[in-house]
């Protein structure tokens, strides 16, 4: 199991991330409390491992009436959010780094994606749904600028391994990579490799499992 630096487990982050999600849709619709259980039941997942997730922050509360939403919610975004703002840039403005930028920004108040980088010449200096686009060559500059400490790579994946120097000397701080090469880099940095086909082929191994178990029963 995975520890990010202050000890909590990289699934329980993941959790937190989607129990927040859950949390301020209810706080949308008027709902106040929650049991552990019902929280549980929408994640799919027991409710031992909610409480389990929350003591690991040290959440507790009055669970008769269940968690109150919005104390919760504060709670959790005192663990998981930066003061201030978090800066981000996408590298590799095509089909993924579009849509990834489509899809996110104004989804979170602390997290937004402000500078893009690509190589292509009808890109770079326009801005692509108001997210200006800048050349590689200018990376160190532009990050440092626009105080920027997150990467998204989307690059062509064979670029993907010429990226991780001016990633490090650029000081960026994490990387969400989705190219299909794995990048390493040194210590305090922390990557994310996310790979569509390894989730794709992980779901197939399980349905064909499942479907065996299935016949032999
Ligand atoms: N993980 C996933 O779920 C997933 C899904 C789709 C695609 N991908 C991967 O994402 C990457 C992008 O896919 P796409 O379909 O958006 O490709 P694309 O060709 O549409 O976009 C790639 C962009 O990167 C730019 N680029 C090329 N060289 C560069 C460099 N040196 N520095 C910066 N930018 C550069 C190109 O000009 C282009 O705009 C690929 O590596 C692909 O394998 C991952």
């Amino acid at each position: 199991m995975a520890l990010i630096p202050n000890g909590i487990p990289e699934k329980t982050i993941e959790r937190l991330s989607e129990y927040r999600r859950t949390l301020l849709a209810c706080h949308r619709e008027g709902i106040t409390h929650i049991f552990s259980h019902v929280l549980a039941g929408i994640h799919g997942i027991t409710a031992v491992q909610v409480r389990r997730d929350l003591m690991l922050i040290g959440f507790s509360s009055d669970t008769k009436k269940g968690y109150d939403v919005k104390v919760l919610i504060d709670f959790i975004s005192n663990i998981l959010d930066s003061e201030n703002p978090v800066n981000i840039a996408v590298i590799g403005m095509g089909h993924l780094g579009q849509a990834i930028t489509k899809y996110f920004n104004g989804k979170s108040l602390k997290l937004r994606i402000t500078v893009a980088f690509d190589v292509d010449p009808a890109k770079v200096d326009t801005a692509i749904d108001n997210i200006p686009c800048y050349h590689m060559e200018c990376f160190e500059k532009v990050v440092q600028e626009n105080d920027i400490s997150i990467v998204i790579v989307s690059s062509p994946t064979k670029v993907a391994p010429e990226l991780v120097v001016p990633i490090i000397n650029a000081g960026i701080k994490g990387v969400l990579n989705f190219t299909s090469t794995r990048l390493n880099f040194p210590q305090g940095i922390y990557v994310e490799n996310y790979d569509i086909t390894t989730l794709l082929e992980k779901v197939a191994y399980c349905v064909k499992e499942s479907e065996e178990n299935n016949d032999n029963n």
